[in-house]
């Protein structure tokens, strides 16, 4: 495909506009809207339904009824398990039409959404669906007079809301656990990025999920957000987003319902790398992908590399190196590596740390429409402000260190702990640096967020509540019942 195709698709395009709730299309009940931008243009996309505490509302009593009548938490699971295969299919289906309304609305790249966005998307809801009718409950070891059956039941009614990072494949994330639990959903995209969350919810619907199950709420933090958090008709909020918000999630929680609440926050991520690490150009190409991948807007990316000084020289010769990979340019060239920034706010606050860049190494440039190229910065210490606050943009922060020692206290020197990264040749080392990281995942000689098969999320301020992906997502949208039944004929053994 061509930059000029990908254009001629991205003009064709219907772009869903207004909220999707009991299987329609409305807008906004106070008929506002908000303008969805394309930030490697400026050019506005579409005018978006801006939802406020009574579409929540309304969405909450629609996805409560669904719940309570069974039309999907009682459904048969072999069923439910059969409509997000369908619904795998008509994602297939609409794969480039997906990716393209992904790039335009981010502004990531168009080979991101078509390798990574929207196949891995489609991966995590067929994956979970086919676990739908696998996973079982349990007995309990009780006496011979009594059996004790432990369960697990869908939590309810659950509130997602996600990022704008990688927006369709954290509503998979979420959803599909959330579904195949047999839970109903109110979610809210980031305003930024709304057009996917919308179209996957009508294609959710044409794959046979009832009315109800599965409904879009867009609007902003504060008036959507924040009603979903606070709402008394919600179980559980399943977020994806920065610290500060998450945290606000507890608030909500503790001043309404004592809603369940589990978070993925922000990180900023320690890449070690020490003396005895070999192949040091494989490694640079890891740093590399690790700190600029989707232009660095990723909770889990290698913002901060922390090299042993006898390999710092060689080790950033070849990251200036690869660096030279990753050309920035038009989202939809199929070319291009790095995309614009999600918004000129980001891009804003992404500039006012390159104007704190102590020492600029490579890159360093901005360009207007939202472009940052990939920048490495050397940092006099682990205390600069570069190396201690989550920028979410494509800059990386070198600090040098003298000893193993030296490298895991200042890697953990952090209030995040998402995911960490260890490069070294020495077994022992490499076992005993992943063991010391306070990370949710580290990595050893890659760099990486695991699969769908491994749980994500994070130690410290960057995680609470539970884990996204594998089995033990399944853990967030259910909760465990003891069902304790008496066997025994005599009313005394009875009471025991
Ligand atoms: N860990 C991650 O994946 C992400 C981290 N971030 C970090 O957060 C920074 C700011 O980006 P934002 O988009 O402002 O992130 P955010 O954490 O404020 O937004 C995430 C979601 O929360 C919603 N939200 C915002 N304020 C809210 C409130 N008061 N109550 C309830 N919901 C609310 C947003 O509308 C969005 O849907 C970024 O620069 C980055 O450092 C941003 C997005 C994803
Ligand atoms: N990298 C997937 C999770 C996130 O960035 O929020």
């Amino acid at each position: 495909m061509t930059t000029e195709e990908y254009r001629a698709i991205a003009a064709g395009l219907t772009l869903p506009n207004a909220a999707f709730i009991d299987g329609a299309f409305r807008p906004a009940i106070s008929g506002k809207t908000f303008a969805s931008i394309n930030p490697a243009t400026g050019e506005e996309l579409a005018e978006i339904a801006a939802c406020g505490q009574e579409d929540v509302d309304f969405a909450v009593s629609k996805a409560r009824d669904a719940f309570e009548d069974g039309r999907w938490s009682q459904l048969h699971p072999a069923e439910r398990k059969e409509a997000l295969i369908r619904l795998c299919k008509l994602m297939t289906r609409n794969a480039r039409e997906l990716a393209v309304m992904e790039s335009l609305d981010s502004g990531k790249t168009i080979y991101d959404c078509e390798t990574v966005d929207i196949p891995e998307s489609i991966h995590c809801i067929k994956w979970h669906a086919e676990l739908i009718d696998k996973i079982y409950d349990s007995v309990s070891p009780a006496s011979d007079n009594h059996i004790a059956m432990v369960v697990r039941e869908p939590v309810g009614v659950v509130g997602l809301v996600l990022p704008w990072n990688f927006p369709l494949l954290m509503m998979a994330w979420k959803i599909a656990p959330a579904l195949a639990a047999g839970c109903s959903i109110v979610l809210k995209p980031a305003a930024e990025t709304t057009l996917t969350a919308l179209r996957l919810a009508e294609l959710a619907h044409e794959a046979g999920l009832p009315r109800g199950v599965l409904n879009v709420v867009p609007g902003s933090g504060a008036e959507v957000g924040e009603p979903i958090g606070r709402h008394m008709g919600i179980d559980m909020v399943s977020f994806t987003g920065s610290t500060a918000t998450g945290k606000r999630f507890l608030t909500y929680s503790a001043e309404s319902n004592a809603k369940e609440v589990v978070l993925e926050m922000g990180g900023k991520n320690p890449a070690v790398v020490m003396d005895d690490a070999e192949n040091l150009d494989r490694v640079a190409a890891h740093i590399v992908n690790g700190a600029f991948w989707n232009m660095g807007e990723n909770c889990s990316a290698s913002s901060r590399l922390i090299v042993h000084k006898a390999v710092k020289k060689p080790l950033l010769e070849r990251i200036a190196h690869h660096v030279k990979e990753w050309n920035v340019g038009d989202p939809l060239d199929p070319e291009t590596r790095v995309g614009a920034l999600v918004s000129k706010v980001h891009y804003d606050k992404v500039c006012s740390y390159l104007d704190r860049a102590e020492k600029v190494i490579v890159g360093g440039k901005t360009h207007k429409g939202a472009f940052v190229e990939p920048t490495v910065v050397e940092v006099s210490g682990n205390d600069s402000v570069l190396a201690r606050e989550e920028i979410f943009g494509p800059i990386l922060s070198v600090i040098e260190v003298g000893s193993f020692d030296e490298a895991i206290a200042i890697a953990n020197d952090t209030e995040y702990g998402l995911c960490a990264s260890i490069y070294t040749a020495n077994a022992k080392r490499a076992i005993r640096g992943a063991r010391s990281l306070r990370a949710g995942t580290v990595t050893v000689n890659s760099f990486g967020e695991g699969d769908i098969t491994t749980p994500f999320g994070g130690f410290k301020q960057s995680g609470f509540g539970g884990r996204d992906n594998g089995i033990h997502a399944h853990d967030q949208y259910t909760q465990l019942k003891t069902i304790w039944i008496d066997l025994s004929d005599n009313a005394d053994e009875a009471v025991d």
